[in-house]
């Protein structure tokens, strides 16, 4: 893998024309800088205190010249500056990009490339062109000056130089430490930035599993982190101070001290004068752009292209992916999307599943038995609710009317876009009505906070949240500190065990993108198993698993103490369910599987059973139509549509 040392000599070694030319105007840019001490010298010695004027002023106007040849170096240097710099940025483009296209080749898209190609690369091409002005200045004005301070005499040199080697020694020994910190400051940002962006993608799953309280908690672990190694950082400026200090202006007061033994040495107050001028015009103003450019711009460009040539060799395969972001960060493009369009399309039937047409009783809403005495007690109540996603838009639910009792079976039905998951984000207090009232295990869900919502209920959205982090985390994610044996019972109790013994147990740290759309499934249904909440939400949790798997799995769920409401996506989950919620957009009925056969040929259509009861069945939320333009009529107790 290429370095930011090797990378960087090779473009100096290819520019190396270039920089030559840079070297002559950067040598004419410095003309004053060198001859402004000697010529101040010259001016007052021979000229102003000789009693000549005109030939001191001759002295100043040969300074005018020079800073005229000095500003023409400028203008030049600048001009070859972009021919050293242009290519090298386009080499690291070409590098990040190359790299970026073979990670996603290779499945493994990077949220952070765009960040990479549009922000990070222009860092490292201004900051490469700060640190050669930076370096190059500072190599010409301090030589300039230094040649300067020889030329007026020796031992004026030496009471210079004795300071500013101790700045730049002090310089040279922070200078790791100071790489370090910045390192430090780039990772912390980094794992900041990611786990900014993980927490608001994923806040819909965050929300619906009552998490918010610990996610806030652990962004706001990463923005202390990033306080704590920006103060540290920050305590870099004095050790930047303290080198300006002695190299810059230590040298002041050590000519004005040495002053009365220069005079001895037979130096006029020209020269004394000078070494001043070459202090405070060069040494002075070459150390500082030295130390803040190295600090800032250096720094910089040493992690920053570090980074890009790490992640570019990483997703070229050449090495490891930087390290992972700490747990538990979810991947933001881990959850794959397990709508209709998906799921709908996996099809299943009744004939193929074990469980079909075992639990359904027979009649209308108002005849059904009651659920087990045990579990008696409202799970879930909805009165009069309304709900529509725009102040002007049509609702989706209207006046919607519906009773759980606990320990019910319950599974709603409809066509795609009839609602269904708007219901379920209404039940569990993800969405809130414009009127109406919800209430969860008798207690109203308005109101509640997220850790009373996450205690009564558990909803598992279409996209299981699996997140990058070890398998323990992902599965005790709703109950921290859950003992092993706890969690190895639930999996056996969901058939589980093989696919955690396949992911490498507990500790195993888990991908989500490694993972199989129907492994995430699986494991989001054990984490919602283990909740302390009575009431489970099935929002289409088990579309990518195969009927059986899935039959098994809802079995589960079913027998669990407690109330589950389903909404399916084969008609297979209505067989096995003691209810079924119909909302179709003209009617919300509540019946038995084959209570609702009798009553309603949409359903009967919408199950695929047709007319005569023929059709095999078919997955239940393929049938795209919709009323929204008429709104959805009440629930169990039907009302009239207004
Ligand atoms: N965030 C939203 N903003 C605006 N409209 C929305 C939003 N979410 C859903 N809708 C609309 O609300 C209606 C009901 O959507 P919902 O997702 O509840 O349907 P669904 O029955 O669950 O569909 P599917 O079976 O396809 O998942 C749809 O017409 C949908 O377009």
């Amino acid at each position: 893998m290429t370095t930011v040392t090797g990378m960087t000599r090779a473009a100096l070694r290819d520019r190396r024309a270039q920089l030559w030319r840079l070297a002559g105007w950067s040598a004419a840019e410095v003309l004053p800088a060198a001859l402004s001490g000697l010529l101040t010298a010259h001016a007052v010695d021979s000229g102003f205190l000789a009693g000549r004027p005109g030939v001191g002023l001759a002295w100043l106007a040969l300074l005018g010249l020079a800073v005229l040849v000095g500003a023409a170096g400028t203008h030049r240097s600048y001009a070859l500056l972009g021919e050293v710099v242009e290519p090298f940025r386009d080499d690291l483009l070409r590098r990040v990009v190359r790299g970026a296209v073979a990670g996603a080749a290779g499945g493994r898209a990077d949220d952070a490339a765009v960040a990479r190609l549009t922000h990070q690369v222009e860092l490292v091409r201004d900051t490469y062109a700060g640190l050669l002005m930076v370096v190059r200045g500072f190599l010409f004005a301090f030589g300039a000056a230094v040649l300067g301070l020889l030329s007026l005499a020796a031992p004026v040199a030496l009471v210079v130089a004795v300071p500013v080697l101790a700045g730049l020694g002090l310089f040279a020994v922070a200078l790791p430490v100071m790489v370090a910190r910045q390192r430090e400051y780039v990772l912390s940002d980094e794992r900041l930035g990611r786990a900014v962006v993980t927490a608001v993608t994923g806040h819909r799953d965050v929300t619906a599993s009552g998490a918010r309280d610990r996610v806030t908690d652990w962004v706001g672990a990463s923005v202390d982190a990033q306080a704590r190694v920006e103060r540290r950082l920050a305590t870099m400026a004095a050790t930047r101070g303290l080198t300006l200090a002695l190299g810059g202006w230590l040298p002041v007061p050590a000519l004005l001290l040495a002053t009365p033994w220069l005079v001895r040495q037979e130096l006029g107050p020209g020269a004394v004068l000078g070494a001043l001028v070459y202090v405070t015009r060069g040494v002075q103003p070459a150390l500082h752009s030295l130390v803040q450019g190295v600090a800032a711009g250096g720094l910089r460009f040493a992690v920053t292209l570090d980074r890009l040539l790490k992640a570019a060799a990483s997703s070229d395969g050449t090495t490891d992916r930087p390290g992972p972001p700490p747990a538990p960060s979810a991947s933001p493009g881990a959850a794959v999307a397990c709508g209709s369009a998906s799921c709908g399309s996996a099809g299943g039937d009744a004939a193929a599943c074990p469980g079909a047409g075992t639990t359904v009783g027979r009649g209308s809403a108002g005849s059904l038995p009651p659920p087990p005495a045990s579990r008696a007690g409202s799970a879930l109540s909805l009165r009069a609710v309304t709900f529509r996603y725009g102040p002007h838009a049509d609702p989706v639910l209207d006046h919607l009317d519906l009773e759980v009792p606990a320990g019910d079976h319950l599974v709603i039905v409809g066509a795609s876009g009839i609602g269904k998951s708007t219901l379920a984000g209404l039940v569990a207090g993800v969405l809130h009505p414009q009127s109406g009232t919800v209430h969860v295990g008798g207690s109203p869900v308005a109101g509640a906070t997220p850790r009373q919502l996450a205690d009564r209920r558990v909803l598992i959205p279409q996209e299981a949240y699996v997140f990058t982090g070890t398998l323990r985390e992902n599965i005790d994610y709703l109950v921290p500190g859950l003992p092993d044996d706890a969690m190895d019972r639930a999996a056996a109790r969901l058939g589980l065990t093989g696919l955690l013994a396949r992911l490498g147990g507990y500790d195993a740290l888990l991908r989500p993108a490694d993972l199989s759309a129907g492994e995430r499934q699986q494991l989001a249904l054990l984490r919602a198993w283990l909740s302390p909440a009575a009431l489970v939400i099935l929002d289409e949790a088990t579309c990518h698993l195969d009927p059986a798997t899935e039959a098994r799995l809802e079995g589960a769920f079913a027998a669990r103490p407690g109330t589950l409401v389903v909404i399916a996506h084969r008609v297979s989950s209505a067989l096995r369910a003691r209810r079924v919620l119909l909302l179709d957009g003209r009617a919300a009925l509540l019946d038995t599987h084959q209570g609702l056969l009798a009553r309603s040929p949409a359903y009967g259509a919408l199950v695929g059973y047709g007319d005569q009861g023929t059709t095999p069945p078919e997955a239940v939320t393929t049938n795209p139509t919709r009323g929204r333009s008429a709104p959805l009529p009440s629930g169990s107790a039907p009302r009239s549509s207004p």
